[in-house]
């Protein structure tokens, strides 16, 4: 077998440090269940010290993960490090994933401790998570900047002292292809000790190079990738997991390495994330964008219709875009939703299939024809469902271009129905201004936006609405045939967040 290249997935830790990006303890399981299928072989849950709730999540995805590692990142502290082995230790296959710095730049500024210093640090903190375990991942942090002789001796230490895979991360997104297949040359010719375990790359995208940086890597030793799906990430984020792992499973004649990523997991997990995040892939996004596999002039579409490959290079099943194909419809009973669910890699257990089950039935009813894509929605939006102190009952709308627009809205809450009234600039905004009289309290909305799912006038419309209270911010999503049920939806579920985290907030402190 040809070597094996291992995807190190740190969407849930890079990639939610980007700005939007935070996900809350139900989200971030839904997704690591959802890389699990994807069949990473590493995923960075979090960074345990960050804060009682970041523990907690990754002790979670700990604990329900079954075929893949799951890693806490930690700084060179002690209390970091027994962080993270709290966090990771139910794992069937844990790692502690700890950093520092070793660039000059942020050496003096920023740690203000002197080289042999850091050296001593972490030399002496690998040592003591080896305490707790066997697999270490060490990173030199803004390696990239850093002098070549200082990181082969750093490397050979923290090798010594246990580490079972180096990283040399370019955190800043700095290099370049071939300088960072010469840098990495230079240090394996400096440190022979790198031959005996993994050796790891992180690349951020700051000049748009993190996947070429990662790649040529690759043809350097590294062993690892770091990446994120869609990308996302600190700054302008991440190497993007979806390219990377197309590129090594097209172009096999150039890189004739073992990858076990299930592309066909690609699509759902890139939909996911955005479903969760509310944060959209820009159409032209290689791989997952709207367009990656669309062909709108007429050469091109000439020559598609006559043979594929004259513009595709790769197919769309390839990343699990399916042909959108029927599967069930409303006179569909429990077991075919069910078989159909496992087929699609879904593993409800029975609340979760009874609640999709009554949402499938639902959306079967409104449309003629349920698609795969409609199930994926139903689920992924079902599974990140949070406890109802709000349950919308029902609501009428008096709307038109000569009238101002005023919703009734029913709520149920308390185990009691309350109804408000308001008026607004249209129908959705009336709606949304009668849930906050209902929730009593200012809500700044800070965006809503709508996309269908499939196409077709019977698509199901996806609602996404931004809600800001108190420096955090909510994301709802609602589904529904009717764009305004759907939007309303999304608001409601937004709320129920809020209530959500603020009490798991208390409860954590
Ligand atoms: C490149 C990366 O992505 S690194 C990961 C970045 N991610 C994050 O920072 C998200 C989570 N971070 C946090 O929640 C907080 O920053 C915490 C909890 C980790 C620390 O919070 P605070 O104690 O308030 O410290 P603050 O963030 O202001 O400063 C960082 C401190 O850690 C030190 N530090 C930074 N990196 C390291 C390291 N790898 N090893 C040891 N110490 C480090 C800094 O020198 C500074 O120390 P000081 O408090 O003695 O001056
Ligand atoms: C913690 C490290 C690996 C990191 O995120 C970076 O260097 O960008
Ligand atoms: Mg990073």
């Amino acid at each position: 077998m040809s070597k094996l290249i291992k995807i190190f997935d740190t969407t849930l830790r890079d990639g939610e440090q980007s700005p939007g990006c935070s996900m809350n303890l139900k989200e971030k399981l839904q997704l690591a269940r959802q890389l699990e299928r994807l069949n990473v072989d590493i995923i960075e849950a979090g960074f345990a010290a960050a804060s009682p709730g970041d523990l907690l999540a990754i002790k979670e995805v700990a604990g329900v993960i079954e075929n893949t590692t799951v890693a806490s990142l930690a700084r060179t502290h002690k209390d970091d490090i027994d962080k993270a082995w709290e966090a990771v230790k139910d794992a069937v296959s844990p790692r502690i994933h700890t950093f520092i710095a070793t660039s000059p730049i942020h050496m003096e500024y920023k740690l203000k401790m002197s080289p042999e210093a850091v050296m001593d640090r972490a030399e002496e903190m690998v040592k003591y998570a080896k305490k707790y375990l066997s697999n270490i991942e060490f990173s030199a942090e803004d390696a990239t900047r850093s002098d070549v002789d200082f990181l082969a001796k750093i490397f050979t230490r923290v090798i010594n002292a246990g580490a079972t895979t180096i990283n040399i991360p370019d955190t800043v997104g700095y290099t370049t292809p071939e300088e960072y297949y010469d840098f990495i040359s230079k240090i394996r010719s400096k440190c022979p000790a790198l031959d005996k375990v993994d050796i790891s790359v992180h690349c951020h995208n700051d000049l748009g190079l993190g996947v070429a940086n990662s790649l040529a890597a690759i043809r350097a030793g590294a062993t690892q990738i770091e990446c994120t799906i869609n990308g996302i990430g600190e700054r302008a984020g991440n190497a993007s997991l979806e390219e990377i792992a197309m590129v090594l499973n097209t172009r096999k004649d150039i890189y004739p390495y073992t990858v076990n990523i299930d592309t066909k997991q690609i699509m759902r997990s890139s939909e996911l994330l955005s479903s969760i995040t509310g944060v959209k892939v820009q159409p032209n996004k290689a791989i997952v964008g709207a367009n990656a596999f669309a062909h709108e002039s007429g050469i091109h579409q000439h020559g598609v219709l006559n043979n594929k490959e004259t513009y595709e290079i790769m197919t769309p099943e390839s990343i699990g875009l399916h042909e959108n194909k029927l599967v069930l419809g409303k006179h569909s009973g429990k077991h075919a939703f069910n078989d159909k669910l496992v087929a699609m890699g879904y593993n409800l257990d029975k609340e979760e299939l009874a609640a999709a089950f009554t949402r499938f039935k639902e959306v079967a009813d409104k449309k003629k024809e349920v698609h795969e894509r409609d199930i994926d929605a139903i689920v992924s939006r079902q599974n990140i469902a949070v406890p109802k102190e709000f349950e919308l009952e029902r609501f009428v709308i008096n709307s038109g271009n000569t009238i101002t627009s005023t919703a009734i809205v029913n709520i149920r809450t308390n185990n009691r129905t309350v109804e408000k009234v308001a008026t607004g600039d249209g129908p959705i905004d009336a709606a949304f201004k009668a849930i906050e009289k209902i929730v009593g309290r200012k809500l700044k909305l800070e965006d809503w936006s709508m996309d269908a799912v499939t196409e077709g006038k019977d698509a199901l419309g996806d609602a996404t609405v931004k809600l800001r209270d108190n420096g955090h911010v909510y994301i709802g999503r609602g589904l529904s045939t009717d764009i305004v049920e759907a939007s309303v939806k999304a608001y409601v579920n937004a709320v129920n967040k809020m209530k959500f985290e603020e009490k798991q907030e208390q409860e954590i402190s």
